[in-house]
C-alpha cells in the first residue's frame, strides 16, 4: 500500500512521519521544520553517495577475501601469507601514532563509575520505562525471583526461601559494606548520627568498617533508607519493621537496594523489528518521551492496571544537614542502526535514503529536549547526546560516522561534538583496526563494546570459504575470541578511555539463568571492563554486585601497558580440521534452525525484535538479530563446505518449524509455520540459511525487513 508523501526540501518524506516531526519533535528544541529538512536534504547529499560507496568497499573487500581462501585451495593456515594480503588489499590499515582520546563533558556513568548496562528495545514502552527505572533494583527480589537461590518457586510466599534471600544479602553487605566488628546478619538495629551509620550487634553499636561508606538518609513513607556507597556504586539499607519483611527481621531491614544500571541503552536496532514509518515513529516517540520526560504506558499486571512513569531522582540527607541528590534514573543511551539498510521513509530520486542518516538527525533532535531543559529530572547533566553506533567496518566507517553526527550538530544548532558515539566493536574489520578506529572517533568516543554476537556472525561470514568453522562450543573458547576480548581492553586502555569512556562488555543472553551468570559475568569486571551488558532489570541488580567484587579501576591500572594479544590470533578462523562427528552435526543443525525459527516467526508476523527462545536443551535463550546472524552464518558456512546438504537443512528447517509452532501453541497471536511453509515467517528462515553466504556480511536485516513488510501487507488485506 502506498503512503501519502509531502514533499520537503527535494525530499519525499511520507506525510505521517513529516507530522511527527513538525508537531511532536522539533516544538521546543528552537529548530524550525524547514531548517531540520534543508539541513536533512544537505545530510543526502553529503554523505548518501559515500554512505553506498562504503557498503561497496565492504563488498569488495569480502569478494577479495573469498578468493584468496578458494585460491589456496587445502593449504594449511598461512598466518603470515594472510595478513600480508589483508594489509595489500587496505582491510588492514596503519596504526595511528600513539594518542589519548578528548572526548569532552561526559556523565560519571560513562567516565568514571562502574557498572552494569542494561539494554532493552525501545519499541516497547513498558520494558523502555522499566530499563529507565532500574538504576535502582531491590536486591531481595532479584534473589527471591530468580533462579540464583534454587529454581524460581511458582507458588506461594515461601518464607524458607526468604530468610535465605536475608541470609545471602547479608553476605554481599558483609563484603562489600563490612562493619567493623561482626555481620550484618546479626543487626539488631540501625540507625545513623552525625557519625554516619550506628548498627547494633550484640547490644553494642558498630560502625561501618569504611566509615566514609555512609552517605546519609532518605526517607520514603513508611520506608527509611540508609544510604552507603562502595566502589562508587550507592546501597540502600531499607528499614521498616511495619512491612511483612521489615516484620520478620530483628532490624526491619525490608530490602536492600543496590544502584544497578548505572546505563541502559535504548535500541533502535538490533532488538527491534521497524521497518516501516509507523514503525519508525514507535521507536522515535518513545525515545522522544523518555527524553523529554514524559512518556509513560499503562498495563494490566497480575489484574491491576499499573501506569509506568520515569522514577524521580532521590534526594539523601547528609549526616550535616545538607542534601544530596543521586539520579533516580539510568543515564539513557540510545543505539541507532548501523550504514546498511536504507528506508522508505524518506526518498530522494525516487530512492530510499540510508536509514542510519535518518536515526541520526531524528534521534539527536529528540535528545535536544533533554538538553534543553531547565527544571526537573536531566538524562544527562554534562550536556551530551549518547549515540551507540553498531556494525561499523573499520576507520573510514567510524570517520563517515564522525563527520555525519558533525552534520546532525550544525544542522540541530548544537555545539560540536556534544553528540557522543559509542563504537561497538562487533565486526572483524573494527576489531583488527580497532586504534584507527578509536583515533576516527576520539572527540567524541564513549565506549567501546565488544559485540561478540554480531562479532561471531562476522567471524564466520568474513572467512567463509577458508573451510567449515568448528561448532558453536568449540567457537567460544577458540584463540580469536580471547584474542578480541583482551585487545579490545588494552587498546582501549593505551587509548586513555581509562577515566574517560566505558570499556564495556557483552549480553549475558540466557535471561533466566542467572545462577550461571553472577558465576559467569564477574569475568568482564575482571578483565577490566568497566560496564558490561544485561537483558533485564534483575540481571542488571544481581550483575551489580560484581562491581562491589571488583574494583574496575584499580583493575585497569594492573592490565594497563600489559602486551596486547598478537593480531595474527585475532585474524585466525576457528576452522574444523577434521570432518565435525556426525552427532554433533546433527545437534547444531537442528538447534540453530530452531533458534531461527523461533525468532523469526516473531518478528516477521508479530513485528517482535527480542524473543526468548528455548534451544534444543529447553534452556531459554535472548535472541536478537545478531544471535539469528551466527545460527544462520553456522548453516551457511556448512551449507557452503558439504558440512550438510541443502536438502538435509530443509528437512531440519521444517521439522523445527513444526517443533517451534508446538513451542507457540498457546500464544493466540501466533500463525503456525506448518504444514504449508510457504508463509513468509518460515520463507524468512529459510532465505536466511539458503542466501546467508551471499548476503551483506551475513545480515539479517536484508531478509527480515523484506519478509516482515510482506506480512504486514498480508495482514492489512
Ligand atoms: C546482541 C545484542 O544486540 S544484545 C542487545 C539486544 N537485546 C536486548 O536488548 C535484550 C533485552 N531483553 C529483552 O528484550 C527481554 O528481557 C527478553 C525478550 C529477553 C525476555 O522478555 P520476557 O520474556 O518478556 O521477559 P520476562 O517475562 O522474563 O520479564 C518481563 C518483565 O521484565 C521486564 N524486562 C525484561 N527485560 C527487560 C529489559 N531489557 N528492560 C527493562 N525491563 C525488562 C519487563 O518490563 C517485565 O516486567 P513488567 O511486567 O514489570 O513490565
Ligand atoms: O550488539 C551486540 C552484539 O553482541 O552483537
Ligand atoms: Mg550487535
Amino acid at each position: 500500500m502506498t503512503r501519502p508523501t509531502t514533499s520537503l526540501h527535494g525530499l519525499e518524506v511520507d506525510a505521517e512521519f513529516a507530522t511527527f516531526i513538525a508537531d511532536r519533535v522539533l516544538p521546543g528544541t528552537g529548530v524550525a521544520p524547514d531548517a531540520f529538512w534543508q539541513g536533512y536534504a544537505a545530510l543526502l547529499d553529503n554523505f548518501g553517495a559515500e554512505n553506498r560507496a562504503l557498503l561497496d568497499r565492504r563488498a569488495e573487500l569480502q569478494a577479495r577475501i573469498d578468493a584468496w581462501h578458494k585460491g589456496r585451495g587445502n593449504q594449511p593456515w598461512d598466518a603470515a601469507a594472510y595478513r600480508a594480503f589483508l594489509t595489500e588489499i587496505g582491510y588492514l590499515t596503519p596504526e595511528p601514532a600513539p594518542f589519548t582520546i578528548d572526548n569532552g563533558s561526559v556523565d560519571p556513568e560513562i567516565a568514571t563509575l562502574a557498572g552494569p548496562q542494561l539494554v532493552v528495545p525501545v519499541s516497547n514502552a513498558r520494558f523502555a520505562l522499566n530499563a529507565a527505572n532500574a538504576r535502582w533494583g531491590s536486591l531481595y527480589d532479584a534473589l527471591y525471583g530468580s533462579d540464583v537461590m534454587g529454581p524460581v518457586p511458582s507458588g506461594g510466599f515461601d518464607a524458607a526461601r526468604r530468610d535465605a534471600v536475608v541470609a545471602r544479602a547479608a553476605e554481599v553487605l558483609d563484603q562489600a559494606l563490612p562493619l567493623l566488628a561482626g555481620s550484618h546478619a546479626g543487626v539488631e538495629a540501625y540507625g545513623a548520627d552525625d557519625q554516619g551509620l550506628v548498627a547494633t550487634v550484640a547490644g553494642q553499636p558498630v560502625r561501618l568498617a569504611d566509615p566514609d561508606a555512609y552517605v546519609g538518609t532518605r526517607v520514603d513513607g513508611e520506608d527509611t533508607a540508609y544510604v552507603l556507597v562502595h566502589n562508587g556504586l550507592h546501597v540502600e539499607l531499607v528499614i521498616n519493621p511495619g512491612h511483612p519483611i521489615g516484620a520478620a527481621s530483628a532490624s526491619g531491614l525490608r530490602d536492600v537496594v543496590m544502584e544497578a544500571a548505572l546505563s541502559a541503552i535504548q535500541d533502535c536496532e538490533d532488538s527491534v523489528a521497524a521497518v516501516d514509518a509507523p514503525d519508525k515513529i514507535g521507536v522515535y516517540a518513545n525515545w522522544l518521551g523518555l527524553m523529554r520526560g514524559d512518556l509513560e504506558e499503562s498495563f494490566d499486571k497480575g489484574g491491576k492496571t499499573m501506569t509506568r512513569r520515569l522514577n524521580p531522582d532521590r534526594a539523601v540527607t547528609r549526616p550535616d544537614g545538607t542534601t544530596v541528590t543521586l539520579q533516580g534514573r539510568a543515564l539513557l543511551l540510545v543505539r541507532n542502526v548501523g550504514h546498511l539498510m536504507t528506508t522508505e521513509v524518506i526518498r530522494k530520486d525516487g530512492q530510499p535514503t540510508p536509514e542510519g542518516l535518518m536515526d541520526a538527525m531524528v534521534t539527536v533532535a529528540c535528545a535536544m529536549h533533554d538538553l534543553t531543559k531547565t527544571d526537573g529530572p536531566r538524562n544527562s547533566r554534562a550536556g551530551a547526546v549518547y549515540v551507540v553506533k553498531p556494525k561499523m567496518h573499520g576507520p573510514d566507517e567510524a570517520a563517515f560516522a564522525d563527520r555525519v553526527f558533525a552534520h546532525v550538530e550544525a544542522v540541530l544548532g548544537l555545539p560540536a561534538n556534544t553528540v557522543k558515539l559509542g563504537l561497538m566493536d562487533e565486526e572483524r574489520r573494527t576489531s583488527a583496526n580497532l586504534a584507527a578506529c578509536i583515533h576516527a572517533l576520539r572527540h567524541r568516543l564513549f565506549f567501546i563494546n565488544t559485540g561478540f554476537l554480531d562479532r561471531t556472525g562476522d567471524e564466520i561470514h568474513t572467512s567463509m570459504q577458508a573451510g567449515a568453522f568448528l561448532g558453536r562450543d568449540a567457537m567460544k573458547t577458540a584463540p580469536w575470541l580471547a584474542a578480541y576480548e583482551d585487545r579490545n581492553v588494552l587498546i582501549g586502555l593505551a587509548a586513555g578511555l581509562k577515566g574517560r569512556a566505558q570499556i564495556g562488555k557483552g549480553m549475558w543472553a540466557k535471561p533466566d539463568a542467572l545462577a550461571e551468570m553472577l558465576e559467569a559475568k564477574i569475568g568482564h569486571p575482571k578483565s577490566g571492563a568497566s560496564t558490561a551488558w544485561v537483558p533485564s532489570p534483575t540481571a542488571a541488580t544481581l550483575h551489580a554486585l560484581h562491581y562491589h567484587v571488583v574494583d574496575v579501576a584499580a583493575r585497569q591500572d594492573e592490565l594497563e601497558g600489559r602486551p596486547i594479544p598478537d593480531l595474527d590470533l585475532l585474524l585466525t578462523p576457528a576452522l574444523a580440521e577434521a570432518p565435525l562427528p556426525e552427532d554433533k552435526v546433527a545437534r547444531e543443525l537442528d538447534n540453530s534452525a530452531q533458534g531461527i525459527l523461533g525468532y523469526v516467526v516473531r518478528w516477521v508476523d508479530q513485528g517482535i525484535g527480542c524473543s526468548k527462545v528455548p534451544d534444543i536443551d529447553d534452556v531459554q535463550l535472548m535472541e536478537d538479530r545478531a544471535t539469528c546472524r551466527i545460527s544462520a552464518q553456522y548453516l551457511a558456512n556448512w551449507l557452503a563446505h558439504g558440512v550438510v546438504s541443502t536438502e538435509r537443512v530443509e528437512e531440519a528447517l521444517r521439522r523445527m518449524a513444526a517443533k517451534v509452532d508446538a513451542q507457540n501453541a498457546g500464544d493466540p497471536a501466533y500463525r503456525p509455520m506448518a504444514p504449508g511453509f510457504d508463509g513468509p515467517a518460515f520463507l524468512a528462515a529459510r532465505d536466511l540459511v539458503l542466501t546467508g553466504a551471499d548476503q551483506p556480511s551475513g545480515y539479517t536485516e536484508p531478509a527480515l525487513h523484506a519478509r516482515r513488510a510482506e506480512a504486514k501487507a498480508l495482514q492489512a488485506r
